[in-house]
């Protein structure tokens, strides 16, 4: 054995050795909380405690930290920093970098969270900055076990020392060379240093992340996300995160990321789902999407509820048991005119103005009574009966019907009259775009009509008094310390240390609250504020969305990640400043990632060249390989699309075994080449998303947007681009998608291919 070879067996020894310490830690830890969640579960059931909520509170609380326990499992270390000592004196200073903070019992720190301070250098250090660290030590573990390690060291002192080299990209390398699994992973242990900035930005306010294909925008945004609720724990716990993607196939792809970083907490939201009990489906109409889209529609929806707060033509003959009164126009609109003065939604609204009619009502019953009887009546016994009286009500509720935003908007899109009533402005065709069947499902288009028409409409019950969350927080305060006492107590007989406070406990009850949010946000609350919000491939957004996503959280606390260039949309603005200008103004600030850290040099040089022929400004990030596979192109004019498409998709399973490959085509090709791909290769390995077990996925660029895959096969490009109204953006992002490698297939004429797509660059 060389003396290299036998200094890095006897580190990977030692590291071993460390590693399997604080694996030890976590399996105490782990015990330690099963033992106390079990304990607390028993008092429940003897009925100690004084009820169960108390019980659950503290259940839940052990349930958190156990989940997060379990959660980092896999790769739970991955670093190590070499320090030179704070003073001179002290020893040398070794701290090991990984998922979550760990301790020994004597409180000594074993394991600094990522997310720390201390931890920043990790990611931060280069050998022209290195602070303090003299070695960052890159730990490589499959599960529990260490198989490698990697040196970057950064004291040149080191340098030369047997078993040491400099400048270590072997890990990187590892991590984006590897089989895709069709779920995202984190990057913790690979954080580059212009990423980790945009993590660690600080909370206020929007940043903008903006990056061309690959550079980890999903990635980083994930990990801010995370970073933040370490740092902010105390706020965000209670107001919660919200993270908003293009589709629920994004979603899924993305949604072990957080749990991996010990992080369960968070709110995921696709385009479609943000409007609580409502499910809407992608917009296919790219015409009714673009006008749906537009600001202008705030007014719209502004204008239909105002035209259902409607005057008497003429005076109306109401029955009021059995005495008839007459409803006259003026007093309609007196009526109108105060309860729109009170400023409220409509539904509130409508309480004033019916409580004036009624009132008015009253009084004239009264006096016809008092004329006919000639005896005094009691007045507010009539108020009962005109409230009751059909033609009453019939008459208010044709003036000022209380509305639910599905009626207020599935209306205007199917009746044309109150359509163009409410959007004289639209054009023919515009009109002709939004209107649809009445039983057409509702399309993530739709949703921020549906939002806005809400937060006009209000609530159709009583709205609820104003200050109850800071009461409620300090009801739950007084209830988690009158409990803790009884608790402790309990815990305490029984040799377990409870140790929580009030706040604490209080803040789990609250943090249970939010997360029941996570499905019930959606279900219930669309007011909900969020501490933080962070959308992904914001490109996609359009001004409605935008508006939806800042009432989501009025501080404006956002991180905004995506890529001009890979828009779908016919109408998407051209830069960040005039997508942001309506809802942040000048209040947001941009910051760039440069490499590319998913697709080789040579599926980038063919992507960007397609993208700048049609006139795209795309980024050009770095690649941080060249790739080992030639991009393919196959051009056979009037040959059949499925067998040229089984060919690539064959070949690509032989380039590059055991990958994940995706078929991207336009929706009318995907029925047809999934039957044929099952037939060849069997039901259970081909599927539309990359669900477990699958190999081959079949799936439009919109359902392959932010996901990623080892080789892809483009079948007919020229469709996308037709589909896409000659945006080129769908096109780009399925040709971006690939590790590995990427064949484009076609039967259409050279002459009909997009531009830049005949020739791939060498
Ligand atoms: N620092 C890193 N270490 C290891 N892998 C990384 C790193 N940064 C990014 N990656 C990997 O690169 C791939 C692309 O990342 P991600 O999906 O976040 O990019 P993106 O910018 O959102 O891409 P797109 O805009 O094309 O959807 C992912 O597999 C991600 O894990």
């Amino acid at each position: 054995m060389t003396d290299a070879v036998s200094v890095r067996q006897s580190e990977l020894e030692l590291e071993r050795a460390r590693v399997a310490e604080r694996y030890a830690r976590l399996d105490a830890l782990r015990e330690e909380k099963e033992r106390q969640l079990a304990a607390v579960r028993r008092t429940g059931l003897e009925g100690s405690l004084q009820n169960h909520s108390e019980r659950d509170a503290f259940a839940s609380l052990y349930e958190d930290r156990l989940a997060q326990l379990l959660a980092v499992d896999d790769r739970l270390v991955f670093g190590r920093l070499d320090l030179d000592p704070e003073r001179a004196g002290d020893p040398d200073e070794e701290r090991y970098i990984g998922r979550i903070g760990l301790t020994t019992e004597e409180h000594e720190r074993l394991l600094v969270d990522w997310r720390a301070a201390e931890a920043g250098a990790f990611y931060q250090a280069t050998a022209a900055h290195r602070g303090r660290v003299r070695r960052r030590r890159h730990l490589m573990l499959r599960g529990r076990e260490v198989r490698d390690l990697e040196d970057d060291v950064l004291d040149p002192d080191l340098l030369g020392q047997e078993g040491v080299r400099a400048d270590a990209q072997g890990a990187l390398l590892a991590a984006v060379t590897a089989r895709r699994t069709g779920r995202m992973g984190d990057i913790v242990a690979t954080i580059q240093a212009e990423q980790d900035e945009v993590i660690r930005a600080p909370l206020a306010g929007a940043v903008v992340v903006q990056g061309g294909p690959g550079t980890g925008k999903t990635a980083v945004a994930l990990h801010r996300a995370a970073y933040l609720l370490y740092t902010h724990r105390e706020r965000l716990a209670r107001s919660g995160v919200l993270i908003v993607g293009p589709s629920t196939a994004f979603m899924r792809y993305i949604e072990r990321v957080l749990p991996s970083l010990g992080e369960t907490g968070v709110i995921m939201a696709s385009l479609g789902t943000l409007m609580p009990g409502v499910q809407a489906g992608p917009e296919r109409d790219l015409d009714a999407a673009a006008v749906k889209g537009r600001l202008e529609m705030a007014q719209v929806i502004a204008h239909a509820v105002a035209q259902r707060q409607r005057l008497l033509a003429q005076p109306r003959r109401l029955m009021i048991e059995g005495t008839a009164v007459k409803l006259k126009p003026a007093a309609v609109r007196r009526a109108r005119d105060r309860a729109r003065a009170t400023g409220k939604p409509h539904n509130e609204a409508r309480v004033t103005f019916v409580k004036i009619l009624v009132r008015e009502l009253a009084e004239k019953l009264s006096k016809k009574l008092e004329k006919s009887s000639g005896a005094p009546v009691q007045r507010d016994l009539l108020l009962e009966d005109v409230r009751t009286s059909r033609d009453v009500r019939v008459a208010l509720n044709l003036c000022w019907m209380p509305l639910t935003p599905q009626k207020l908007v599935g209306d205007l899109l199917t009746r044309e009259h109150l359509l163009r009533a409410a959007a004289p402005w639209l054009s023919d065709g515009e009109v002709g775009a939004l209107l649809r069947p009445a039983d057409a499902p509702w399309t993530e288009a739709d949703v921020p009509l549906l939002d806005e028409a809400a937060e006009l409409l209000g609530r159709l019950e009583a709205p609820v008094k104003g200050g109850e969350s800071a009461a409620q927080h300090e009801r739950n305060l007084e209830n988690a310390r009158a409990s803790l006492e009884n608790m402790h107590q309990t815990l305490a007989d029984m040799g377990v240390d409870g140790v929580v406070d009030a706040e604490q406990l209080a803040a789990a009850n609250e943090a249970r609250a939010v997360r029941r949010t996570t499905a019930e946000t959606a279900a219930h609350d669309r007011t909900w504020t969020y501490g933080h919000v962070v959308v992904d491939e914001a490109q996609e957004l359009s001004p409605m969305q935008w508006r939806l996503l800042a009432r989501r959280c009025p501080m404006k606390s956002f991180t905004i990640v995506g890529d001009i260039a890979q828009s779908s949309r016919r109408d998407a603005a051209g830069s960040w400043a005039s997508v942001l200008e309506p809802e942040f103004g000048d209040r947001w600030r941009l910051e760039e990632l440069t490499v590319n850290y998913r697709s080789p040099a040579r599926v980038m040089r063919w992507a960007s060249q397609v993208a700048q022929a049609a006139g795209l400004e795309v980024s050009r990030p770095r690649a941080v390989r060249e790739g080992e596979h030639a991009p393919r192109l196959t051009v056979r004019p009037g040959a059949d699309l499925v067998a040229l498409t089984l060919d690539a998709v064959a070949g690509e399973r032989d380039r590059v075994p055991e990958g994940l490959v995706a078929v991207i085509t336009a929706a009318a090709h995907a029925p047809e080449l999934l039957a044929a791909l099952r037939e060849r290769w069997g039901r259970a390995r081909v599927d539309t998303a990359p669900l477990p077990g699958v190999e081959i996925v079949v799936a439009t660029p919109w359902e392959t947007k932010g996901l990623e895959f080892d080789a892809v096969v483009l079948a007919a490009p020229e469709r996308l681009v037709d589909d896409a109204r000659g945006v080129v953006g769908d096109l780009y992002v399925a040709m971006t998608r690939a590790t590995q490698s990427l064949s484009v297939v076609s039967t259409a004429a050279v002459a009909a291919l997009p531009a830049g797509l005949a020739d791939p660059p060498a």
